[in-house]
């Protein structure tokens, strides 16, 4: 199965070349077949350079600028619009997910023929490495009031590194949330759409260059409204999970 990884990017001239030169290495090491499509969004430091020298060194290494209205959401959706392979993976530009989980990710994905695979750093087996603590503590009170509302185990929802394969996609669509909410409608969607899903232990590790530009008040009001609809879409199926679209 063709791997496409979308990676979305704003300023992200420090850590780009990091990123893609270590996706690069550790896929091509597992001889894995790959696409990488970062989204840039009009970065107005030296993204779009560092990904043209990139681009000269790495035929699999694909970058649009998304010419829509900007933000994490709408760059995420652009690439999920666009991708090539029969699976995709939503990526980080700032090295906070590893390439080797990602093959993990591949390598469940192909073993239990799953239709997305989720990442948990709060599982046994995953970390966090240097998470700022007011971060840590949204992040698993957001993750407790998801798993109660929708009546879920999987406790990481609010992580946006995950792989879903081609059918999956095209059935949580339409997309609705713009920005960083877009995090949690993707495995919302496909959990409550009855798609299936294995749960790995995965690390995430803080950006080490530039700064996270997702506002603590997004994580309220965008959060809220996505995680409704699915509540409400949920409620709505009746409970028996069965695929609607
Ligand atoms: N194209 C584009 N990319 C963006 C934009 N805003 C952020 N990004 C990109 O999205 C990624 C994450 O952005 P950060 O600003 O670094 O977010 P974070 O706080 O580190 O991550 C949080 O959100 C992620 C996405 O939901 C989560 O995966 C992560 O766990 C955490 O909650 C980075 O690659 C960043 O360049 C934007 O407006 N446009």
């Amino acid at each position: 199965m063709r791997l496409s990884i979308v990676i979305p990017a704003y300023n992200e001239a420090e850590s780009i070349g990091e990123t893609i030169e270590e996706l690069v290495s550790v896929l091509s090491e597992k001889q894995m077949n790959y696409e990488i499509l970062v989204v840039n969004d009009n970065s107005k430091d030296n993204t779009l350079e560092v990904l043209e020298s990139l681009k000269a060194k790495h035929d699999a290494l694909n970058f649009v600028t998304n010419s829509g209205p900007n933000g994490f959401g709408y760059a995420v959706r652009y690439g999920l619009e666009r991708f090539s392979g029969d699976c995709v993976a939503v990526m980080m530009a700032d090295l906070s997910d590893s390439p080797h989980d990602l093959v993990k990710f591949y390598e469940t994905m192909m073993a239990g023929n799953y239709d997305c695979v989720f990442g948990s750093r709060f599982m046994k087996g995953g970390k966090t490495i240097d998470y700022p603590g007011v971060k840590k503590v949204i992040n698993r009170v957001a993750n407790a009031i998801i798993r109660m509302v929708m009546n879920i185990k999987y406790n990481d929802t609010t992580n946006a590194f995950k792989l879903y394969k081609r059918h999956t996609i095209e059935g949580v669509k339409p997309f609705l949330s713009p920005h960083f909410n877009l995090t949690i409608e993707l495995p919302l969607k496909a959990i409550i759409r009855g798609f299936s899903f294995a749960v790995v232990p995965n690390s995430w590790t803080n950006r080490k260059y530039g700064e996270s530009k997702l506002k603590i008040r997004e994580m309220g009001s965008r959060y809220f409204f996505i995680l409704m609809y699915c509540f409400i879409e949920k409620y709505f199926s009746r409970g028996d999970f069965e695929k609607k679209w």
